[in-house]
């Protein structure tokens, strides 16, 4: 891989991960295996040792966690709360010692005791106690910043209200989780009242805790281990052990299986042990914690990034299984993705029965050969979604599985793009599977951007089968909507209306709506000012030449014109254009934009923006006859930049662009 390449793999490894993270640590629904997600994780930790000049401002290697959740109020935390560095095998943990060694300069003879302890499979929460009240109790959020959850906390039984004889100030850190027993138990009773099942305790405490009602984490059995501190207004103690002892003298529940190992072959023994009894174990745990015992030496290793220099975590093997792939059946996603889904011969694996793996793509299905019938090696790694590993009868004689080329849903063509693996549904506003989806964006406010037709409304449409693509919000009648429950005559006259006002609206807000891939509002109208109207690109696309064509047009790249290729060349797609043309009436393109100094120029906005938009500074751009870029290149003439501004900023800087902050925009716009 050169330098190039590399920076692209790291933006896009920024990018993967930070999904992966909100999604599990925000949303609680991870779509990967924890494997899969460290393994991302090593990879672009590699990537940046080898190339340290293209660590990004964002890199997932100085973030932890994911920003805290809008619904709860937000804490910063007194000291940051950070993630672990992972080890995967006793080697890693050798090396940990000898990195700590070099670190602290040691003379040879000098021991390197640990604490071993289990790493819980909860979330980790502060509690803040002042004068031996506790005050407050907080998520880890993004580390900085995490959520108040100090009114559910207060029903967790296992943590004390108030203490007698603690320092001043004291913080407490440690797990927040359920016992095996008690989430199974909760998952019956929620499955029998019709509530929410949850996928395994860690999501099950986390939904429990991160909520704003009281009543409801009282009524789940939460329970709380300590493994650590925070602020503190006087030390614990010298060591790891003596400040554990003192915590579980205060009161705060303390694993049993916390130990002091005076070196790290003890360490790795204790580590074996806990493996052994795992399955055990009255709650999940995902490795072993090793801790630096002298806690002057924890103060002078400090943290990097995200993790501090004096811990590691020690994460135990996937564990795995064989069974038979019954069927593999393809799903399809909100955005059109084709997923492939293996049906297993339900088996147990590491505690919890398996039927389903993800199968990940038609590229995963080839690497392993894999036909319905099969035998495989499955692997869970302490995760929702387990995955094939092995096929292990490859050499049986069995047809081999046909990958559809046509959409299950809704028939159309499915693709894959240039150099991906994904495989997409092309019919974006005809197929069922994306429909929800399609229309919230079609009339969202970068789009139609129709009054009074938000996301709530456009489901009960959908729901109540009043609209299915969108030409049918033209066809609305008032008798449709009239009669439904919360709708009043007015509300219903100012929809209609607003839907009317949409007729003859501008253009490139229709293109952009129809959700063709990688065809932002930008690019939409590029290829308007190129084609004018949709009819005539649509013509222009279908043409012989047609990717060429849209290829060469300004600001548009071979990617997108595959994309808007591809869309008019399903007939179901071209059906539902020439019906919104027919009721929406498009206006075509008019230029907005004026002679001005900055006509033809090309202006880079960067960070964050703070009295408009990003989109609005762009739309500015373009009335002064200047072109919004997103990268930074030796042919762009401005780059605005906010705050946050990062590797584009000084990439301006390297090439001496002209740079300008948000003000003097302003000023630039006000004056052209
Ligand atoms: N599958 C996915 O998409 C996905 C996405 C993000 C993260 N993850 C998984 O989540 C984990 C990464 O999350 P993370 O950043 O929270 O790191 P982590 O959970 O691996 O380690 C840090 C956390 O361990 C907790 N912990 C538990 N027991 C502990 C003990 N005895 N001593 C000290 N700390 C203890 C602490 O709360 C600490 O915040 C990994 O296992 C990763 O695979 C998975
Ligand atoms: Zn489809």
């Amino acid at each position: 891989m050169n330098e190039v390449e590399a920076g692209r793999r790291l933006r896009t490894l920024a990018k993967e991960i930070a999904r992966h993270n909100r999604l599990y640590h925000d949303r609680d629904a991870p779509e990967i295996s924890d494997a899969d997600y460290d393994a991302l994780l090593r990879e672009n930790a590699a990537l940046e040792a080898e190339y340290p000049q293209l660590i990004r401002a964002d890199s997932p290697s100085r973030q932890v966690g994911a920003a805290p959740s809008t619904v709860l109020a937000k804490v910063t935390h007194a000291r940051p709360m950070l993630s672990l560095e992972n080890a995967f095998s006793g080697e890693d943990v050798h090396e940990f010692v000898r990195r700590v060694r070099r670190f602290l300069s040691l003379a040879e003879a000098e021991p390197v005791a640990l604490t071993a302890e289990p790493k819980i499979d909860g979330l980790s929460c502060s509690l803040r106690y002042e004068k031996g009240q506790l005050v407050l109790a907080a998520t880890r959020g993004d580390g900085a910043v995490g959520e108040d959850v100090t009114p559910n906390v207060r029903t967790i039984g296992d943590i004390p209200q108030q203490l007698s004889g603690a320092p001043e100030i004291l913080e407490v850190r440690g797990e927040v989780y359920m016992s095996k027993a008690d989430f199974a138990a909760l998952n019956q009773r929620q499955a029998e009242s019709g509530g929410k099942v949850f996928a395994n305790p860690r999501n099950a405490a986390a939904g429990s805790l991160r909520q704003k009602d009281p009543a409801i984490t009282a009524a789940r059995p939460l329970r709380f281990l300590a493994h650590g501190w925070g602020e503190l207004s006087e030390p614990l103690g010298t060591t790891q052990t003596e400040a554990v002892d003192r915590l579980r003298a205060l009161g705060f529940p303390i694993d049993q299986r916390v130990v002091r190992c005076p070196d790290a072959d003890a360490a790795l023994a204790h580590y074996a042990a806990i493996e052994h009894e795992r399955a055990d174990l009255p709650f999940d745990i995902d490795g072993v914690v090793y801790k630096l015992d002298r806690l002057d030496w924890q103060e002078r290793l400090g943290f990097v990034g995200r993790a501090p220099r004096w811990a590691i975590a020690h994460k135990f093997p996937a564990e795995k299984a064989e069974t038979t792939l019954e069927r593999i059946e393809i799903q399809v996603g909100r955005t059109g993705k084709l997923t492939p889904i293996g049906r297993l011969t339900p088996v147990g694996v590491g505690g919890v029965i398996v039927s389903n793996v993800t199968l990940h793509n038609r590229d995963e299905i080839g690497r392993l050969a894999l036909r319905e019938g099969d035998r495989v090696r499955i692997q869970r790694a302490g995760d929702v979604i387990p995955q094939v590993v092995e096929n292990l009868t490859p050499d049986e004689p069995r047809a081999p599985f046909v990958y559809p080329d046509h959409c299950p849903a809704c028939g159309s063509e499915a693709v894959a793009e240039e150099g991906e693996v994904d495989i997409r549904c092309t019919g974006g506003l005809i197929c069922p599977a994306q429909r929800l989806e399609r229309l919230k964006h079609f009339v969202s406010r970068g789009a139609m951007d129709i009054e009074g037709l938000g996301e709530k409304t456009i489901v009960e449409f959908v729901e109540a089968g009043l609209v299915e693509k969108p030409s049918d919000i033209f066809r609305l009648r008032r008798e449709q909507i009239l009669g439904r429950e919360g709708w009043k005559e007015k509300s219903v006259d100012n929809l209609l209306a607003a839907i009317e006002g949409r007729k003859g609206f501008d253009g490139a807000r229709l293109l952009f709506g129809l959700g063709i891939r990688h065809v932002g509002i930008v690019t939409a109208r590029d290829l308007l000012k190129c084609f004018v109207t949709i009819e005539a690109l649509e013509s222009a696309a279908q043409g012989e030449t047609g990717i060429a064509e849209l290829s060469a047009v300004e600001g548009v790249g071979p990617v997108v014109a595959e994309a808007v290729h591809d869309f008019f060349h399903e007939p179901h797609n071209r059906e539902e254009v020439a019906a919104l043309l027919e009721l929406a009436r498009p206006a075509p393109f008019v230029s907005q934009a004026r002679e001005t100094e900055w006509s033809g120029k090309t202006i880079v906005f960067t960070g964050s923006l703070e009295t408009m938009s990003r989109d609005e500074a762009k739309a500015q751009a373009e009335r002064l006859g200047a072109r919004a870029a997103g990268s930074v290149s030796a042919k762009t003439d401005l780059v605005v930049a906010g705050p946050g501004a990062g590797s584009k900023l000084k990439k301006a800087e390297e090439l001496g662009i002209r740079v300008a902050t948000e003000e003097e925009w302003a000023r630039i716009v006000a004056e052209a």
